[in-house]
């Protein structure tokens, strides 16, 4: 219930018109929120970061800005580090200067991808990508910088708006597709998330570290291609192939454990089925 005594929590959210982003400015709720996009806010500038947290004096600053393009990181390594290391470096800084909160996102590509159990948040990170090693190396400064953070590693994420898997396969006009069926991953909603950041901020434990938030249960693409096709009746042909050339090579497993999530935070995580159709329904609405 809404408490007229409880002050409002001040959120700065940075990358505001990316996927995951607008999925949270949709969740937050009881909360006071300025959402920059990469134009009102480039988290490169530490001068214009400076100035709008001083401005903003948020509670918590929830870093969705990132260089996401994982093939051609491949190719433009400096702009992803740019982006994913070093500006997430100065940004901890400041937010630890201000005594702010730092909310960040992970990636499961930080692992190699060659583990048969999935991987805990402490266990060691080998990214296969430039991607990866670049989400890798922000996690690591805002570890070390050691103010109040929390880093949540995600995984395969979609909804109903952004590029995402879920969105090329519900829009490609080709009726026949080829999908690999040698990377096994847990397909995750931003909604799910979102709605968990929802509940952190509300509930903040100050537990502060590394941890795994994604939908249970795990999939290969092939599986998720056919799931889409089935729950949006798209009729379409999903062939299962051993690989699909791309520039960045993808961890063949990367399924994440969110033991310690669910227990720190008092969460019980979602299905990858429900999470789905959460998506499906707002894509249809
Ligand atoms: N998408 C996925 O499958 C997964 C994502 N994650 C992580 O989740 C987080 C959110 O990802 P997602 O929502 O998918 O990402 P998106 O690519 O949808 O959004 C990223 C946003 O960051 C903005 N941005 C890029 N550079 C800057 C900059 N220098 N300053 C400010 N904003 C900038 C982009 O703006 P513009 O478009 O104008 O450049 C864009 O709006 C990221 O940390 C990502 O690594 C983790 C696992 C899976
Ligand atoms: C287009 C296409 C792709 N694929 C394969 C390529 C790849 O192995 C897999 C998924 O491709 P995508 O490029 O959509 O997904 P990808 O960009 O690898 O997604 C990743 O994004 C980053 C940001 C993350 O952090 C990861 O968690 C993960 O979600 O599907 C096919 O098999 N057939 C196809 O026709």
């Amino acid at each position: 219930m809404f408490d007229k005594y409880k002050p409002l929590k001040k959120i700065l959210i940075t990358g505001a018109n990316g996927m995951l982003a607008i999925a949270i400015k949709n969740a937050l709720s009881g909360c006071d929120v300025y959402a920059f996009s990469s134009q009102e806010l480039d988290i490169t500038c530490s001068q214009s970061l400076h100035k709008k947290i001083a401005t903003v004096q948020p509670d918590y600053i929830i870093n969705c800005a990132a260089y996401t393009a994982v093939d051609l990181a491949e190719t433009e390594q400096e702009k992803a580090f740019k982006i994913n290391a070093f500006a997430v470096e100065k940004m901890a800084q400041i937010a630890k200067q201000y005594q702010v909160t730092l909310v960040h996102f992970s990636t499961d590509y930080v692992f190699k991808g060659d583990a048969a159990m999935p991987y805990q948040p402490d266990q060691d990170t080998d990214p296969i990508n430039v991607y990866g090693a670049s989400k890798l190396a922000g996690e690591k400064a805002i570890s070390r910088v050691n103010g109040k953070h929390y880093i949540f590693r995600i995984s395969w994420l979609y909804a109903a708006n952004g590029k995402n898997f879920f969105k090329w396969v519900a829009g490609t006009d080709v009726k026949e597709l080829n999908i690999v069926n040698t990377q096994t991953g847990s397909p995750t909603s931003a909604i799910d998330v979102a709605n968990f950041i929802n509940h952190v901020i509300d509930n903040d434990p100050k537990n502060y570290g590394i941890y795994h938030f994604t939908n249970q249960g795990e999939m290969t693409w092939y599986a998720f291609a056919k799931a889409i096709n089935q729950k949006l009746d798209l009729n379409k042909t999903i062939n299962p192939v051993a690989t699909f050339k791309t520039d960045a090579k993808r961890p063949a497993y990367s399924v994440l454990d969110c033991k310690k999530t669910e227990q720190v935070f008092n969460y019980s995580t979602p299905s990858i089925s429900d999470g789905l159709d959460r998506v499906v329904a707002r894509y249809k609405s």
